[in-house]
């Protein structure tokens, strides 16, 4: 039987688009008609001869059609019938329309300023000169006339060929009475001035004649300053041309055909096509929808970013070419900025006057390129803040623990080590506050972080015992954490500012990053963040262990490549991910990776010292009145006891891949000069036996380790894995962010 599919007919007849929508339409019956009645059009008939003979089965009902091209098939799909625009955008958001007559308005102010303060001291000066050229141009125009010099050559050429003779007198005379008649016409206009001038005076006086004077002067003046103009051939005031060319569909289609992606090449040829859906006013700027032709991304132009800026001629940091995936990837939607970020007013904070935070959900910390809010999570997520000094790290680190501050719940430790104060106004609400790099200070950063191992300890332990319905992911969830559970939960936010100084300290630098690494690796699970900021982001700064847990980064202005991938992840500046387009004005602008599958540009929330003061009053208000503030905020001698152990000390001294001991043994007796080394005050003249002695207490007992050839290769020693097993009581955690 014949389907609506057999769109090909034998008799060369395509239907046409509505011909095969009524097909698709018509009952099966009807169709089978319809299709025969097609079918009978055909001029093929059934050779009689060369039919099979038989039993037949399943008979056609039509003979095998000719093969004729294909019409292309109607699939209905709903997507790709755009919603049509039913009011424009300005008119659907009073912002758009305040937008642009805020823009229109102040450029209307700048022409005013612009020509206002040029008109007495350049325009009028310009002008005159021009009204004493133009008078001079009259003058001689005048003598001309009055002379009748534009007849001279001729003139002389007639009496040069009758020279001597009766006419050559007549043709004198004749010019002669010319000049003496032009002459005359001037007198009779002077003597006429002179005449109105006096009768002017008689009726009306002094007054009245030099209103007429000062009238007659003015558009004397305006008419030799326009005669002067003419002829100097350039205006009098300044034309403002732009460098900037207006976007109009030509233009954006123009800088999309220089970077010469997929099929652009077809496009310039005529070929393919670069469709621009839409342009309109939006927020801050103009949105264009555009359709690359086939083969082009989104995702290749925004890695061109900085060409297309440069075939736009705009700055850089006012073109933003987004992917619309939901579209398809050759969707462009190209952001066009009416100001440069840093230009722009500061970004006001959400949540600066009411409002407060619930560190397991997004909060907004800025907003983006377009002014829309950016937001980030901080439970289950470290995180890195890097950038050149002086960008605006500080601050951002500011808005995180203010949004922090605003979960009564979280607990926050705080380690500033630049020394300059810049967190202090935290003091108030948190658990621990500390600002310095002094050797206290670095004791004080190693005993807050070794509490906070213990309390991760602590913490799994009771993980793991709690009943499968308590804890189904075990991991501190919001409920878990919810104020007066009875396990002691809560997020705990440890911030550590110019992190570079202690990880590179001599003394602690060791141990503060095994106890960072620790805490990093293992207490996202347990509602424990740990959040770095540097000025100096490179393997010292961050160590490779420490940086590869960083689940959000976010990269202020860096100067070279390598920086840039230091702090958002390997590759993202070829990807076009490039926090070195910041310039020195672009402070607090940074690019937010690992929030969304793109890094997102987020300029943070500006949040001055006197506005954080007020919010942390608002946050230990709410804290003082819940009786959630501890440590030193509630007025408690800061944590100075050491809680480290022997295992602890181990680990510092004991890497992971430790290239002399590969296999993850070491005898003892090499782990005792290490700790001697390291703590001299605890360990000096410690030898294999002590060491032994020490960790049997703590469940690890020494095995007898093989190390290289010859004789006495054999010793006692340890095995790494049970030394962080019994100094963790490591418990497998699942990774939080994989649900
Ligand atoms: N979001 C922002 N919006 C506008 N200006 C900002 C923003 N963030 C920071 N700034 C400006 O940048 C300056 C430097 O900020 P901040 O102290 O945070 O820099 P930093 O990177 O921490 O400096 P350093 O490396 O010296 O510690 C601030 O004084 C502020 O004026």
């Amino acid at each position: 039987m014949t389907t609506p599919n057999d769109e090909h007919t034998p008799s060369g007849h395509t239907p046409d688009d509505d011909e095969l929508q009524a097909m698709f339409d018509r009952p099966a019956a009807d169709l089978t008609v319809r299709s025969a009645g097609l079918l009978n059009q055909s001029t093929v008939t059934a050779d009689e001869d060369n039919s099979l003979t038989g039993e037949v089965i399943d008979a056609p009902t039509a003979p095998e059609a000719e093969a004729t091209p294909r019409a292309p098939r109607v699939v209905e799909h709903r997507g790709d019938h755009e919603a049509l625009t039913i009011l424009p955008e300005w008119a659907k958001s009073p912002e758009v329309f305040l937008g642009a007559v805020r823009r229109e308005s102040a450029f209307l102010a700048s022409w005013v300023g612009h020509h206002g303060i040029r008109l007495p001291f350049v325009y009028l000066p310009r002008f005159l000169a021009r009204a004493g050229l133009g008078f001079g141009l009259c003058v001689r125009d005048l003598a001309r006339w009055v002379t009748d010099a534009e007849n001279k050559t001729t003139r002389a050429a007639l009496m040069l060929g009758v020279k001597g003779t009766a006419e050559w007198k007549t043709l004198r005379k004749e010019h002669a009475d010319g000049v003496r008649a032009r002459l005359g016409g001037l007198a009779a206009a002077g003597f006429t001035s002179g005449v109105a001038g006096v009768t002017l005076y008689t009726y009306t006086g002094p007054d009245g004649l030099t209103a007429a004077a000062i009238a007659t002067g003015t558009a004397a003046l305006t008419a030799f300053g326009v005669v002067g103009t003419r002829h100097a051939a350039t205006p009098i005031a300044e034309t403002h041309k732009s460098d900037v060319p207006k976007l109009t569909v030509d233009v954006v289609t123009d800088a999309l055909l220089t970077l010469g992606l997929g099929s652009m090449g077809e496009a310039k040829r005529g070929n393919a096509e670069i469709k621009v859906l839409r342009i309109f006013p939006t927020t801050g700027g103009v949105e264009i929808h555009i359709d690359l032709p086939p083969g082009a991304t989104a995702a290749d132009v925004i890695e061109r970013k900085d060409r297309l800026a440069s075939a736009l001629r705009r700055p850089e940091d006012t073109v933003w070419p987004e992917g619309n995936p939901k579209a398809h990837p050759s969707r462009l939607n190209l952001f066009i900025a009416d100001k440069g970020l840093s230009e722009r007013d500061v970004a006001q904070w959400k949540y600066r006057n009411k409002g407060t935070v619930n560190v397991f959900e997004p909060f907004v910390i800025g907003e983006d390129q377009r002014g829309r809010h950016v937001s980030t999570n901080l439970m289950y997520n470290n995180g890195i803040v890097g950038g050149l000094p002086g960008m605006g790290k500080t601050f951002l680190l500011r808005v995180l623990l203010l949004g922090a501050a605003l979960d009564p719940r979280t607990e926050l430790h705080i380690h500033e080590l630049k020394g300059t104060g810049d967190l202090m106004p935290f003091a108030p609400i948190a658990h621990v506050c500390n600002a310095g790099d002094d050797p206290e200070d670095l004791q004080a950063l190693r005993a807050d972080l070794l509490a906070v191992k213990a309390e991760m300890r602590r913490r799994a332990r009771i993980i793991r015992e709690l009943p499968r319905d308590v804890a189904a992911e075990s991991k501190v969830t919001d409920e878990l954490a919810a104020v007066g559970n009875p396990y002691g939960f809560k997020p705990l936010l440890f911030v550590i500012d110019e992190s570079q100084l202690a990880f590179t300290d001599g003394d602690y630098g060791d141990e503060i990053t095994a106890a960072v690494e620790d805490i990093t690796r293992r207490g996202r699970a347990l509602g424990i963040m740990m959040w770095l900021a540097t000025q100096r982001p490179n393997k010292d700064a961050i160590p490779t262990g420490i940086s590869a847990l960083l689940s959000l980064r976010m990269c202020l202005r860096v100067g070279d490549q390598t920086t840039n991938d230091m702090v958002l992840g390997t590759s993202m500046y070829k990807a076009g991910h490039r926090a070195t387009i910041f310039s020195q004005e672009d402070k607090g602008i940074a690019l937010l990776a690992g929030e969304k599958s793109d890094p997102q540009l987020v300029r943070g929330a500006f949040i001055d010292g006197s506005m954080a003061d007020k919010i942390v009053e608002r946050a230990r208000a709410i804290r003082e009145a819940k009786g959630l503030l501890t440590g030193q905020a509630a007025g408690e001698e800061p944590a100075d006891l050491d809680h480290s152990t022997v295992l602890d000390h181990l680990l510092a001294v004991w890497p992971e891949n430790d290239p002399e001991w590969a296999n993850g043994k070491i005898w003892s007796d090499e782990l005792a000069a290490r700790l001697a080394e390291h703590k001299p005050t605890l360990y000096a003249g410690w030898d294999a036996a002590q060491v032994n002695a020490a960790t049997k207490r703590h469940g690890v007992t020494a095995k007898n380790v093989k190390h290289g050839t010859g004789a006495n290769n054999v010793r006692k020693g340890l095995v790494r894995a049970e030394v962080v097993k019994a100094a963790g009581d490591v418990i497998e955690l699942p990774n939080p962010t994989d649900d």
